[in-house]
């Protein structure tokens, strides 16, 4: 039985009479990577900013290695929260972000900063200000993964990052997670990108938990046939149908559910392909379909 590193009970955050975080209880295991997901405004940040201590509830608490976050120190010093627009001090050049990063986190580890640093071609002694929207993510996310924080939050890292930095973002993390296993939450939109990274899932909408599942398990609930339209159509026809994509005479139908071994074979002489669901598509179907169109929009980004 893996240790428990997070335990919010109740955790409720409100703004005035809005609130953004609304009871909610769940457990983070230790060396786990996790999918912080929901749509915007659904109260992913203010959840990852009440486990690091940045805010305090309105009711319930969150254990962060059996503490308090706020009231203890020592807990912060095992925390890298990397935020989406993070700030860095007036002057700062990334050299500088580098030499004070091992002050505030133990485990950090220089050789491996300076391979990302070369990895994303980030130009040390140039201003943060006058990085480029990318250059100032791949600062957030070098922090990030030279840190081997034993809690590590990236809340939508990678702000303008190109398709090529986010991938090797996404194997950085991979290989050094294997060798220096830690807890990861990850909280993106570019959902079917971090899919095959993701070991657990935690699915917020409007302040409250949709699901909170192991990421196999989540794949495994749903079934992606595609084939001729016609066929497609004809098979799914009296199963619950949670998601349609296709082009003329092609269609790809995600259903509920697992499909029994006599229907795959059916599918098959059918000449039906059948393939694990896409996570962002289950996604999409559960926090409410009029996302579909804007999350594809933000995967093609
Ligand atoms: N300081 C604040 N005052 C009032 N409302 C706030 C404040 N901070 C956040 N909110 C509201 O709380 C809700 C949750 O915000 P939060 O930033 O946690 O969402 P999110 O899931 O991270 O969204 P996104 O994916 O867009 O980053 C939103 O409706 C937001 O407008």
């Amino acid at each position: 039985m893996s240790q428990i590193v997070v335990k919010a009970t109740g955790l409720t955050k409100r703004y005035g009479q809005f609130t953004a975080v609304d009871a909610v209880d769940f457990t983070l295991a230790e060396n786990r990577i996790y999918g912080l997901l929901g749509r915007n405004g659904a109260g992913k940040t203010t959840i990852m900013q009440l486990l690091t201590g940045q805010l305090f509830p309105n009711a319930g608490e969150a254990e962060v290695f059996g503490r308090t976050p706020a009231e203890h120190s020592d807990v912060l010093r095992n925390l890298c929260f990397i935020a989406e627009s993070q700030r860095y001090p007036e002057d700062f050049a990334p050299r500088h972000v580098f030499k004070a990063a091992p002050w505030f986190f133990e485990n950090w580890d220089q050789a491996f900063a300076e391979r990302l640093i070369a990895d994303f071609r980030l130009p040390l002694k140039r201003p943060i200000k006058k990085l480029s929207r990318g250059q100032l993510s791949a600062v957030g996310v070098i922090v990030g993964l030279a840190s081997r924080a034993p809690l590590t939050f990236f809340d939508e890292p990678y702000l303008g990052l190109d398709a090529v930095a986010r991938h090797i973002f996404y194997d950085r993390l991979l290989e050094d997670y294997a060798e220096h296993p830690r807890t990861i939450v990850l909280s993106t939109h570019l959902i079917d990108e971090v899919a095959n990274l993701l070991e657990h899932i935690i699915l917020i909408d409007q302040g409250r938990i949709l699901l909170d599942r192991d990421a196999e398990e989540v794949r495994g609930s749903a079934t992606t046939i595609a084939g001729p339209r016609a066929v497609v159509d004809q098979f799914v026809a009296d199963r619950p149908v949670i998601g349609t994509e296709g082009i003329g005479g092609l269609a790809s139908v995600t259903i509920d559910g697992r499909l029994e071994q006599p229907d795959r074979i059916r599918a098959a002489e059918l000449g039906l392909e059948l393939a694990p669901v896409s996570l962002q598509q289950l996604i999409v179907h559960l926090t409410g379909a009029d996302l579909a169109g804007s999350t594809e929009g933000e995967a093609a980004a």
